[in-house]
């Protein structure tokens, strides 16, 4: 099975959500919940000012951490943001890039996202790359190429021995925070897709070894579905990430998987 060539990864993306004392709190609840054995990845993406709090409070739980956002300049007058190095040099791991929200309401493009995964890469983080349609885009039968545009796009410029430590998150934007979840045969179609774009631009190698996520209310009660397929390897969870006690039923699922 091609899986064991890739990690699965489950990683919570908390958005703006949950103060240094509740990141906290939340340790402590999956740190009592925590499988023994996990056989997946698992990632927190929280608000920057929280990342410190969170590494302190994750350190013990192998539990990565990861930011939201990245700025792609090194440094300079750039007020408000942050950069690739200021995060590495924290200690996180991965960094969200092209999140829809992002996108649709802070005037991220495809330009803006190719340079954040560059500069992100340039620190060894490793980005979670965000592509997924409307539901205007999916209606009008477009959704393929515009998934193709937006990974070709994010790894313009970027080598194949970088490519890899790159992971894609699929998420339909009809499917955030709406509770519509994608059908398990329309994640695995985009996601399998995805990966037939990694392939064209790097090779059957890299496009094995790259993680593949779903995101869109991914929840306990469909994750097992989701996860199941071949192609989707892991999730990028918002709402359920919140409640340790549904992440680790997510979690608990991709250890199944
Ligand atoms: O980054 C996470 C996605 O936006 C999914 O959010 P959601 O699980 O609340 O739908």
């Amino acid at each position: 099975m091609n899986r064991r060539y890739r990690k699965t990864i489950i990683a919570g993306n908390w958005k703006m959500n949950k103060t240094a004392s509740e990141t906290k709190k939340f340790a402590e609840e999956l740190k009592r919940l925590l499988p023994r054995t996990k056989w997946c990845d698992i990632v927190v993406c929280v608000p920057a000012v929280n990342i410190p709090a969170a590494l302190k409070a994750f350190k013990d739980l192998r539990v990565s951490v990861g930011a939201q956002n990245v700025f792609y300049e090194k440094s300079g007058a750039y007020t408000g943001e942050v950069s690739a190095d200021m995060l590495k040099d924290l200690g996180v791991k991965y960094v969200i890039v092209g999140h829809s929200e992002r996108r649709q309401m802070f005037g991220e493009t495809d330009f803006s996202v190719n340079k954040k995964v560059i500069a992100a890469l340039e620190a060894d983080l490793h980005p979670i790359i965000c592509v997924g349609e409307t539901l205007d885009q999916r209606e009008l039968g477009v959704t393929m190429e515009l998934i193709a545009l937006q990974v070709k796009s994010a790894l313009a410029g970027v080598p194949a021995e970088k490519a890899r430590r790159c992971v894609i998150a699929y998420e339909p934007v009809w499917a955030i925070g709406t509770g519509k979840t994608a059908t398990a045969q329309q994640a695995a179609e985009v996601c399998t897709f995805i990966r037939a774009t990694i392939r064209h631009l790097y090779g059957a190698r890299i496009a094995r070894s790259v993680t593949v996520q779903y995101g869109g209310s991914m929840k306990p009660s469909n994750a097992r579905e989701l996860l199941a397929e071949l192609d989707i390897d892991g999730g990028l969870i918002g709402g359920a990430s919140l409640e340790a006690e549904q992440f680790i039923e997510i979690i608990n699922a991709a250890n199944q998987g």
